[in-house]
């Protein structure tokens, strides 16, 4: 397979996102497995460099320019010298960040790039920036959704948590969960798990919504009334879904090793099992999209913002993810695509096709 451009979106320049994207291509091993192509601005890469005392040489180019293969490709997405306040959120860094990220997003839908890897934004400042997504991952649905459901899943190798709910408040969560959209989410996490991740057959673990997933009805109900009626229509659509289990102790007790992916209700219920788990080298995939996106598991990190002490380690793999599921997506259209060429009949086969009948 040819090099692929990976796009990176800046994120918030006021963070550490741009700290873990120098360091990881200080390692110009990278620079062989692919060709890195940063939205956003040369002088505010200088400026960042500068923190790290990076030795990375970038190259320059203009939106449009076709990026240069075994480079660090710098689109300037603005001329401007912008202000950098380290540390603070600011409605400038949400600008720049949300200006980075559209440039990204239409170099993915016009081919200049192959697939995104995010830098962290800061919430507080895309708000200030009148940015009115809660996260990339909303926005992204709306960007490159396929008109199907999306999924936010937390990958860290064999450890896969998706969320039945994405950034919402904990008190929007119960009214927002109901059997259709469970059903939609296994479904996405089914696809990506296939086509994404490449395991055939992959079994999903399902968590309740409320303690001991409800306890036989005495701590709640949306269990009886969404999650198993879903997980049981998707089991005879030959989904291999299984729950839904009590939250609390499933990664205690070491179940979570044993399911391919695991579906949970709400954000905090899947991200602090995953970040206990992998903090430093989780990954944060958007699935159901129409091309691949992947984010580091963490934020941007303010405390640590110009200190040269951020761990590049999340970052480098959600690039490695981005390149695997880039891969293995193709791979498989491939594949099925030779499965089609070779049911359809030979040209030099005569003679009418059988009719079948049914008994
Ligand atoms: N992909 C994303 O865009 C993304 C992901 C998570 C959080 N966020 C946003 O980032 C902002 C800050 O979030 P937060 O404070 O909850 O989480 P955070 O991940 O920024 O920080 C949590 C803790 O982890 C440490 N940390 C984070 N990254 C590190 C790294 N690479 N190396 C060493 N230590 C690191 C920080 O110093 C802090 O102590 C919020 O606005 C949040 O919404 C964005
Ligand atoms: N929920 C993510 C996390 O905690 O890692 C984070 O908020 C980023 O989400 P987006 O990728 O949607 O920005």
């Amino acid at each position: 397979m040819d090099k692929l451009n990976i796009g990176i979106s800046i994120g918030d320049i006021n963070g550490i996102g741009l700290e873990v994207i120098l360091k990881t291509f200080c390692d110009e091993r990278l620079l062989n497995l692919c060709t890195p192509v940063l939205f956003g601005s040369s002088k505010v890469v200088s400026y960042h460099k500068n923190i790290i005392n990076g030795e990375l040489e970038f190259q320059s180019i203009r939106p449009g320019d076709t990026p240069e293969p075994g480079k660090f490709n710098v689109v300037n997405c603005w001329m401007d010298n912008v202000n950098i306040t380290l540390g603070k959120a600011t409605e400038l860094s949400g600008q720049y960040a949300g200006i980075s990220l559209e440039q990204a997003v239409k170099s993915l839908q016009n081919g200049t790039v192959d697939a995104l890897v995010t830098a962290p934004i800061n919430k507080e400042a895309m708000k200030l920036a009148q940015f009115p997504f809660p996260g990339h991952t909303e926005y992204l649905a709306r960007e490159l959704g396929r008109g199907q459901e999306h999924l936010m899943l937390m990958v860290n190798e064999g450890l896969r948590i998706g969320l039945a709910t994405n950034h919402l408040p904990l008190k929007e969560v119960a009214h927002a969960i109901d059997k259709n959209l469970i059903k939609r989410k296994l479904e996405v996490f089914h696809e990506a798990l296939r086509i994404d991740f490449g395991i055939e057959r992959p079994t999903i673990a399902v968590l309740g919504l409320n303690p001991h997933a409800s306890d036989g009805g005495v701590l709640g109900d949306e269990e009886e009334q969404f999650i198993r009626p879903a997980i049981v229509e998707l089991k005879k659509k030959g989904v291999l879904a299984m729950g839904p289990f009590p939250a609390d102790g499933f990664f205690g007790s070491g179940q979570h090793t044993k399911f391919d992916g695991i579906l949970a209700m709400y954000h905090d219920q899947g991200l602090v099992p995953f970040k206990a788990l992998s903090f430093g080298n989780g990954v944060n995939f958007t699935a159901g999209l129409t091309h691949v996106r992947t984010s580091p598991d963490h934020g941007t990190a303010y405390d640590l913002a110009g200190r040269n002490e951020a761990d590049p380690s999340s970052f480098r793999s959600a690039l490695y993810l981005a390149l695997d599921v880039a891969r293995s997506r193709k791979q498989y259209i491939e594949l099925h695509a030779n499965a089609l060429g070779q049911r359809q009949k030979p040209a030099d086969v005569e003679g009418e096709d059988e009719v079948l009948t049914e008994d």
